[in-house]
């Protein structure tokens, strides 16, 4: 299980949903589910109304029917004595239509018509006009008359004008004979009871209710729903009334229809819907927006929840070791580089006192110094020494970071850090490299440099003398390019111990390079103490050589340059050393030589090949080579090097390590740089436009560099010809980029961002700061062939070859070896990763057609490529 794990989902799909989308679902149930209740309660209430409504009319309904009904009993018994005296006289007429009279309440009139035509009314005042009415006669009557006779039923005929004035409701029953004698039924006629209809609508309580309700009643001629209005206003039936059925007899009906007077309510103006809508519309828009909230809430949380599962998953995959402790010192997590690094599980400890678990900060000394400097800079950075779980010790580099919480108060604590072993061991091996010398150990230039300095300021402080001898081995050239170089290396390492052996352990003996050493005799308080120790050097460096199966004669010339009087200044006083030595080599070798100032002829030596130099320049006497620098990969050339050579008149070639370091002593090297640099840039244009790729190196010294001209000299020649980013690369050696850093970093910015390739030449001979190599912008660094020599050898060479290549991969650099001579040397560094070499074991520097015919013969050289032109080799 991983000691952070990502923060697992406690969110369901609801949980993930949008808080509009949540809040508006939910306002829509809660508002459908008021609409449900405000409804059904709605509806409650209008029933209720209809319900009151419907139970008035009910009474009405009641009281119509039994007037009705009881005039029509009335009159069955008309219709009874008829059947039973078809013959009556007027006078029995008037005898039961009189008693009916008194009985029926609302009874206008009686008459009977025998055949359909009225022969006998009672009353007859104001019914006259009814006597001889033929019923077929008058079509408002004819049709209930017909139907009376078909269905052999009681009428209801009207309310209708009545011939005699009025309006009048008429119960028709039709009069049937009884079969008798042999005689069959037959029809007789019909009995009319006309009722008066204002006062039977009166006695139901129809007219003079004041209940607040209006009433209508259709079903003329007792149709019921289908006939016509016969009471109140018609427009009522369309007003969603209480109906009710009045049944009369055989089968006739009304339809009595009742709305309150006001019309119906609406039911969503009860105080009790109303409130219900309200209460209910609110209580879905209060729900809804609460769970709006909730909803923000939560996917505030799932935010948060993803950020710090993407944070765990961060720290999870983090190639630093994290460990977070709380206030308490307490190890609250760790991540899988953590277990890694230190060797422990995480289950071992979490929830354990940090000290425990990590020795820094959180021994009882250091730690409260530790936090102090957290919480008052907010971050503590720095490198510790540490140890893992088995006790090994390691170097770490380690950040801690204060957590503070909400009220400011520091929480917790974050450690990142990372074995930086790995990086130390390269440091102190370029420490070493930048301060000794590879072969014999010994102190090289620079380490001189800054020995001499502090020597002389502790000769200035305590009133003393220094001296400083520079011995250079006689015939040295010729050992080592008869017997082979590890003959003459084995001489220069037994060289260096010997100096070893005559001198303090307080005084330094240096290495130059090649087989010149210096010794620093130093707290003199005379002269002859630098005699002796030269005497003695003299005498310890001319005894025979035992190495192999040689017996080997070197002897030292020895120049002595004493601190103050010498020189005051580092430089000074080992120029005139080197005088003095020159003059040793002059005075016949073996034997030593204080400087003095008569040594001046050494100086105008110098001086006149200063003036020689000038000349050669004038008289164009100087020639470029060109050295093939190879992809190790492939095995093809990729670029070439450009060395000057002098073609002296007398002297033949001259190689530029005798004549570059007097014309860098003058403004010289800036008008032979600027004339390399042409020549070159010239060349690679001729190369290019005959189809061969190349990139040329071009070696810049230091005053070059500083040289305010170069950028613009540069810029020019790229103008001039036409150079693509990556075809010109300039080569500074790494001292000379280390010293200025700040002006040499900005200068390598401009040239890069004309489009040149920059390398630092001569690598791991010179003190790099690796702060400083980080923050050049670089392409290449070239390991000094002193490494590349012995490699398959030395496992020093080999360790420091791989160590500049791996440097040089984790800077982002490709690296050269330089010197490569055996093809073993060209597959190891091809193993160890070196991208490119450069070397005997492929070419000598050569001249331009030399060159050409080289690639030609390797079959890289394209087809078109032109010759030669004429002055490509030539001098200036
Ligand atoms: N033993 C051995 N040596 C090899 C091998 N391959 C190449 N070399 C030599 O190593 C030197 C490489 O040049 P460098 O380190 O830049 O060292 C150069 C460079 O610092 C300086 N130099 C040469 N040409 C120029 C130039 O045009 N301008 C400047 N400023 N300096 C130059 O002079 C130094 C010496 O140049 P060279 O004598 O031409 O010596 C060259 C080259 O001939 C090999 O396999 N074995």
């Amino acid at each position: 299980m991983s000691p952070i794990s990502p923060a697992s989902s406690r969110f369901n799909a609801t949980d993930r949903m949008r808080p509009a989308l949540v809040a508006l679902l939910t306002a829509l149930i809660g508002l459908l589910l008021t609409a449900y209740i405000v409804n059904s309660q709605a509806s409650a209430v209008s029933a209720r109304e209809r319900a009151a409504i419907a139970a008035e009319a009910g009474q009405i309904r009641a009281r119509l029917e039994s007037e009705i009904n009881s005039a029509a009993h009335l009159s069955l018994g008309l219709v009874s004595y008829i059947a039973a005296n078809p013959d009556f006289s007027r006078d029995a007429f008037t005898r039961v239509a009189e008693r009916m009279l008194s009985y029926g309440r609302h009874v206008r009139n009686i008459s009977v018509a025998p055949d359909n035509v009225v022969r006998y009314v009672y009353p007859l005042a104001g019914n006259e006009a009814a006597i001889d009415l033929e019923y077929a006669r008058v079509p408002e009557q004819r049709a209930s008359v017909e139907r009376m006779i078909a269905t052999r039923r009681f009428v209801l005929a009207g309310p209708l004008n009545l011939v005699q004035g009025g309006i009048g409701l008429i119960n028709r029953f039709p009069v049937f004979l009884p079969a008798r004698d042999g005689t069959p039924e037959r029809y007789w006629g019909l009995v009319s009871v006309v009722l008066r209809f204002d006062s039977l609508l009166s006695a139901s309580g129809l007219t003079s209710r004041a209940d607040g309700i209006r009433y209508a009643i259709r079903g003329r001629d007792g149709l019921g729903a289908e006939g016509a209005v016969i009471y109140g206003d018609e427009r009522l039936f369309e007003a969603n009334p209480v109906t009710l059925d009045v049944v009369l007899p055989d089968q006739a009906r009304w339809q009595l229809a009742a709305i309150p007077t006001r019309g119906w309510r609406s039911p969503y103006q009860d105080p009790q819907v109303l409130g219900l809508a309200l209460a209910g519309g609110a209580l879905s828009l209060a729900v809804a927006a609460l769970l709006y909230l909730r909803q923000q809430h939560l996917q505030r949380l799932q935010a948060r929840d993803r950020e710090l599962s993407l944070a765990a998953s961060v720290i999870e995959s983090l190639n630093e070791a994290i460990m977070v402790t709380d206030a308490d010192d307490r190890v609250v997590t760790v991540n899988p580089a953590f277990c890694a690094l230190t060797g422990v599980s995480a289950r071992d400890v979490i929830g354990r006192a940090a000290a425990v678990v990590t020795g820094c900060p959180y021994s009882e000394e250091t730690r409260d110094s530790f936090l102090q400097r957290v919480a008052a800079e907010g971050l503590w950075h720095g490198e510790v020494e540490d140890h893992r779980v088995d006790g090994e010790r390691y170097p770490k580099s380690l950040s801690i970071y204060p957590v503070r919480a909400a009220t400011d108060r520091v929480s917790h604590y974050v450690h990142s850090f990372a074995d930086i072993s790995e990086r130390k061991e390269a440091e102190r091996q370029i420490h070493h490299l930048a301060h000794h010398d590879m072969l014999t150990g010994l102190p090289n230039r620079f380490s001189l440099q800054q020995r001499m300095e502090q020597a002389m300021s502790h000769a200035r402080r305590h009133g003393t003398l220094l001296a400083a001898l520079m011995i250079d081995m006689d015939h040295f050239k010729d050992i080592n390019d008869t017997l082979g170089h590890h003959v003459g290396d084995a001489l220069l390492v037994e060289v260096g111990k010997r100096l070893h052996r005559c001198v303090r352990q307080s005084d330094v003996v240096a290495r130059l390079g090649g087989d010149e050493f210096v010794v620093l005799v130093t707290d003199m308080v005379t002269t002859l103490t630098a005699a002796a120790v030269a005497e003695k050097i003299v005498t310890a460096l001319s005894a025979p050589y035992a190495i192999d199966a040689y017996q080997l004669h070197s002897t030292p010339s020895v120049g002595i340059g004493v601190f103050p009087t010498d020189g005051e200044t580092v430089d000074d006083l080992l120029r005139n050393v080197d005088s003095a030595m020159y003059h040793a080599k002059a005075a016949g070798r073996n034997n030593y030589q204080f400087f003095d100032r008569s040594m001046s002829a050494n100086a105008s030596e110098r001086l006149a090949l200063q003036t020689s130099l000038h000349q050669a320049i004038a008289q164009q006497q100087f020639v470029l080579h060109y050295q093939p620098q190879i992809e190790t990969g492939s095995g093809r050339l990729v670029g070439v090097e450009v060395l000057v050579r002098w073609q002296h008149p007398e002297r033949g070639l001259v190689p530029p390590n005798k004549f570059i370091p007097i014309a860098e002593e003058s403004d010289l090297i800036i008008r032979l740089g600027e004339w390399i640099l042409q020549e070159a840039c010239r060349q690679l244009s001729l190369w290019h436009a005959g189809g061969l790729e190349l990139r040329v190196a071009v070696n810049l010294s230091a005053r070059q560099l500083r040289s305010k001209n170069l950028l613009r000299q540069v810029k020019d020649v790229v103008l001039k010809h036409n150079l693509q980013p990556g075809q010109l690369e300039l080569e500074i050696t790494e001292s000379v980029a280390m010293e200025d850093a700040d002006n040499t970093l900005r200068m390598l910015a401009q040239l890069r961002e004309l489009g040149v390739e920059l390398a630092i030449d001569d690598f791991g001979t010179g003190y790099s700061s690796l702060s400083h190599l980080k923050l050049m912008p670089l392409h290449r660094l070239k390991i000094d062939r002193s490494f590349v020599k012995d490699i398959e050898t030395d496992p020093d060479d080999a360790a420091i070859c791989a160590a500049t290549i791996s440097l040089a991969h984790n800077l982002g650099l490709s690296v050269v070896a330089e010197g490569v001579e055996t093809e073993a040397q060209f597959a190891f560094l091809g193993n160890l990763g070196c991208e490119c070499a450069q070397g005997f074991l492929f070419s000598k520097p050569l001249p331009a057609a030399e060159l050409e015919a080289w690639i030609r013969a390797r079959g890289q050289m394209p087809q078109s490529s032109p010759p030669v032109m004429p002055g490509n080799s030539t001098s200036v």
